[in-house]
């Protein structure tokens, strides 16, 4: 497989990341809309996307036949059946399987199979619609060309680094649940906006800008949270008074036990 030229890009499970990776993909330059397939059982929910020329399908075998890269994007309790069902057309020599599944290693994948198709595995977030996510990705026998083929790729869907498959499972909870837990802080924060005065619209407009913005200050800045907040904190106070209440009240303990129960429900010793 070269590093650049792919014929098309088959992601198995349409559903929220799938479709998610579908919307990301068609927003890049990496291929065009008719060099992506999409697949699920009832394609009901998805036909809009056939509207932007991608192609649905709802056999699996079919899909990975025309591809060069599979993007496996089922629960993982589908995980069995379909690999089951598209081993048969999947060729070493020819296709590379992208995971996004929670929970199931490369090798539980391999062995599925049965055959020596170069795995990655990839955990983004749903941001990836809008080429924001963060994509943690890791490998064991994929070639260099395959490697820096799929982080070209989701460099292009925000950002992507590579990790020991052993961090997988956590990564899944910081990067791929964070999203879940990101926004919960602004819908608290929309509900603590509305009760100070501002209009449900308004304050969900602040809260999530200012979000952005103070991301965008890590990101960008390269710096530590507590770096920013002693920058707003006036000595005595209303920041200081309030962030101390919030702790008083748990904040940070309960984000970090919820993280760690998160954790608990997937991870597995590796
Ligand atoms: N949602 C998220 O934020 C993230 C999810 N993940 C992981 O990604 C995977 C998908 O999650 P998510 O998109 O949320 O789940 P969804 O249930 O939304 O999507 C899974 C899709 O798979 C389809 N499907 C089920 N069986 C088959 C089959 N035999 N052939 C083809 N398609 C099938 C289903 O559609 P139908 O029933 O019509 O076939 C469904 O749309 C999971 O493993 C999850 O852990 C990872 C990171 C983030
Ligand atoms: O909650 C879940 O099981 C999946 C894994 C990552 C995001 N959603």
């Amino acid at each position: 497989m070269s590093s650049i030229a792919i014929s098309r890009i088959a992601i198995i499970g349409g559903g929220n990341l799938g479709t998610s990776i579908a919307e990301g993909l068609l927003q890049t330059g990496f291929l065009l809309p008719d060099q992506l397939i999409i697949t699920r059982r009832n394609l009901a929910p998805i036909r809009y996307l056939e509207q932007k020329g991608v192609q649905l399908l709802t056999s699996n075998s079919a899909a990975v036949q025309q591809a060069d890269v599979v993007i496996l994007a089922v629960k993982p309790y589908n995980v069995k059946d379909v690999l089951t069902e598209v081993a048969p057309a999947l060729l070493p020599e020819k296709h590379l399987l992208i995971s996004v599944v929670t929970g199931v290693t490369i090798d539980e994948l391999t062995a599925l199979l049965a055959k020596p198709v170069a795995v990655i595995r990839a955990m983004p977030n749903t941001a990836i619609a809008i080429r924001e996510s963060m994509t943690c990705l890791s490998f064991k026998k994929a070639t260099t060309e395959q490697i820096t083929w799929t982080e070209q790729l989701f460099n292009q869907l925000g950002k992507a680094i590579v990790i020991d498959e052993k961090l997988m499972d956590a990564a899944t909870i910081l990067g791929a649940c964070g999203i879940a837990y990101a926004l919960r802080f602004i819908r608290a924060s929309i509900q603590g906006g509305i009760e100070i005065g501002f209009d449900a619209r308004t304050a969900n407009l602040i809260a999530a800008q200012t979000v952005k913005g103070a991301a965008e200050l890590l990101i960008r800045g390269n710096r530590h949270p507590e770096e920013e907040i002693d920058k707003v904190t006036t000595p005595k106070g209303c920041t200081i008074a309030g962030l101390n209440e919030m702790e008083h009240q748990g904040f940070s303990s309960s984000l970090i036990k919820g993280i760690t129960v998160s954790y608990r429900k997937i991870a597995r010793d590796e």
